[in-house]
């Protein structure tokens, strides 16, 4: 599968002037419950009404969904409100079902995008459908198995395909319930920049607070749009409560978003641009040249260690480094994360460098 222009072409035919919103609650719960959502955000930025209908829970015992009888709510939902609808498929069942009963866009959940077998079959059910089917990213950071789901979609003749983001599982816990791991959706956009890619920051975020910050991250990244859990009780919803938001909370963000556009032509602008990159240049030859030099620093220290039989790593030391780098970092404003990670990579370099002076 090759990047086309071609790729954006159903995005591209809502002609919005904003980006693309998928708004509703994580779960159908009620057909009151679908119905009042629909109705309050029908005059938002919302085109596109969301609710799982068959709901995959980490452990079992949780509300898992009302299932087909769902999809009547949603039908009946799109008839009052002009909302277009999509709800998330996990196997050939789901999408005969979705198909059925006139779902505009397909999604497909993270846990079943780590499933080649599984997502082979939903191909096979879609296999020519002109709907929008949307891939998450897998639990896992893996973005050749995100890919994969994608062609084999595109293989089966599904030309109207985008990609959410919904980030990555991890077992150390952090401020997310799912980490963003941004590189892989810029590593994305590199190879596929017409894909449309969603961020789905409800997921990422698992709480209300960061909801807006992720968005606003996302447009900064030339995201193509959003999907927002949207619930008119969020306190009470029967799945992922602390994440969804309320219809006007949902308005207020759309409000304070800024939207940049990807280029500017501006001569000022470009001149500026050339200028400042000139320098980034400059900085990134220092970098590479001050590494290198730091790994022959590195080679040096394995010749002294082979020389007295002594192991490469030496937590001690190597913990003494990471404090005072995150400390030092903290005061030119680097963040720990990013020190840590930066360091961490030095460090796996430079064993690298001495394990080929030590074993040979
Ligand atoms: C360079 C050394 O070997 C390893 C690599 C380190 C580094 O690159 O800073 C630090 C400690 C060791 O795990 C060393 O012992 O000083």
């Amino acid at each position: 599968m090759e990047n086309k222009k071609e790729l954006r072409n159903w995005l591209d035919a809502f002609g919005l002037d904003h980006p693309l919103v998928i708004a509703g609650p994580c779960s159908a719960e009620t057909e009151e419950q679908v119905l009042k959502i629909a109705h309050q955000l029908k005059d938002t930025d919302a085109t596109v009404l969301r609710a799982g209908i068959w709901k995959p829970r980490t452990r079992p015992g949780n509300f898992e969904g009302v299932g087909a009888l769902g999809l009547k709510w949603l039908q009946k939902a799109k008839e009052e409100t002009g909302m277009l609808t999509t709800t998330e498929v996990a196997n050939p069942h789901h999408v005969e079902l979705a198909l059925k009963h006139d779902v505009d866009i397909l999604w497909i959940g993270a846990r079943t995008t780590v499933s080649p077998f599984i997502i082979q079959e939903i191909a096979d059910a879609l296999k020519g459908t002109d709907k929008p089917v949307l891939i998450k990213n897998p639990v896992n950071p893996d973005l050749a198995l995100w890919l994969g789901a994608v062609e084999r979609m595109y293989t089966a003749d599904i030309k109207n395909l985008g990609v959410i983001h919904r980030g990555f599982s991890s077992y150390e816990k952090s401020k997310y319930r799912n980490n963003p791991e941004w590189q892989i959706a810029i590593e994305l956009q590199n190879k596929f920049p017409d894909l449309p890619l969603i961020l789905d920051p409800s997921h990422i975020a698992g709480r209300r607070d960061i909801i807006f910050d992720l968005c606003q991250t996302a447009l900064d990244l030339n995201f193509d749009g959003l999907m927002v859990e949207t619930h008119w009780d969020p306190d009470n919803a029967w799945s992922d409560a602390k994440q969804q938001i309320t219809p006007e909370t949902l308005v207020q963000i759309m409000k304070d978003l800024k939207i940049r556009k990807e280029v500017s032509e501006s001569e000022d602008y470009q001149n500026k641009l050339q200028n400042l990159r000139a320098k980034i240049d400059i900085a990134d030859n220092q970098l590479i040249e001050l590494l290198a030099k730091r790994m022959k620093i590195s080679e040096d220290i394995g010749h002294v260690k082979k020389s007295q039989n002594v192991a490469i790593l030496q937590t001690k030391r190597w913990n003494e480094i990471l404090g005072k780098m995150v400390l030092e970092g903290e005061q030119v404003g680097l963040s720990e994360e990013f020190v840590l990670k930066l360091f961490k990579a030095v460090h796996q370099e430079s064993i690298n460098h001495q394990q080929t002076i030590l074993d040979n």
